[in-house]
């Protein structure tokens, strides 16, 4: 399938999968396993997405983050599909952007892309090439080819797939880590 169709189908599924309690339950055991990992253990400088209901629950991840004193960084998109990251303090700092995802545009936001680790958003990930599909903007890719820190997805049962069902494209890039719900 291509990617634009495939996409189509797997928002779709997500959708549906965000009004369940297997979804609740695999984002806090995601969460679980994410903050016990020794790739966020060793990261200091961790940029990672406001999350959107289709998408894995970042929220509590965030929040402890910050009580264990790490630095956290959300995505903003820029002209020319270019992304940067800002340091996130808390929601106030918000925007909305048309796509239904939050960026901070404050006057005072502080720019860093000098990451330790990077929590990456997907609707589908490939175990077999640890590829990824994403909302099909091609931010992370472009953002990815010039990243040099660790990179890692959180993966739910429905974003899960052993053999890939898109079509890979020469810029997508692998993704070092992945953790699965059960
Ligand atoms: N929570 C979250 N935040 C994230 C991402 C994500 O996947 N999840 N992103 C991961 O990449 C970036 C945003 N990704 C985007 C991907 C596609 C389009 C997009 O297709 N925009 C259309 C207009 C959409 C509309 O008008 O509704 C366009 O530019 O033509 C926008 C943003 C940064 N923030
Ligand atoms: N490194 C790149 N250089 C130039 N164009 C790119 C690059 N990466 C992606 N693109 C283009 O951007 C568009 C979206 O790419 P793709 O479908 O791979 O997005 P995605 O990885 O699903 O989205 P995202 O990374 O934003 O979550 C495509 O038209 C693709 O050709």
């Amino acid at each position: 399938m291509n990617k634009i169709e495939f996409r189509k189908k797997q928002h779709q599924i997500l959708k549906e999968f965000s009004l369940t309690n297997k979804k609740t339950r695999q984002d806090l055991q995601l969460t679980d396993k994410f903050l016990n990992s020794a790739s966020f253990k060793n990261a200091q400088k961790i940029g990672i997405t406001i999350s959107m209901p289709e998408e894995v629950n970042t929220s509590q991840i965030i929040l402890k983050m910050q009580k264990l004193g790490k630095e956290v960084y959300i995505p903003r998109c820029l002209p020319k599909r270019k992304m940067e990251f800002t340091r996130f303090i808390d929601s106030s700092q918000l925007t909305k952007t048309k796509f239904g995802t939050s960026e901070i545009w404050t006057s005072d936001a502080v720019v860093d892309n000098n990451l330790d680790l990077l929590v990456v958003p997907l609707l589908a990930f490939d175990l077999q090439t640890s590829q990824r599909l994403g909302f099909g903007g091609g931010y992370y890719d472009r953002f990815l080819e010039k990243f040099t820190g660790n990179t890692i997805s959180l993966l739910n049962e429905k974003q899960t797939y052993s053999h890939a069902q898109w079509n890979i494209e020469d810029h997508d890039i692998p993704i070092r880590e992945y953790i699965l719900a059960d």
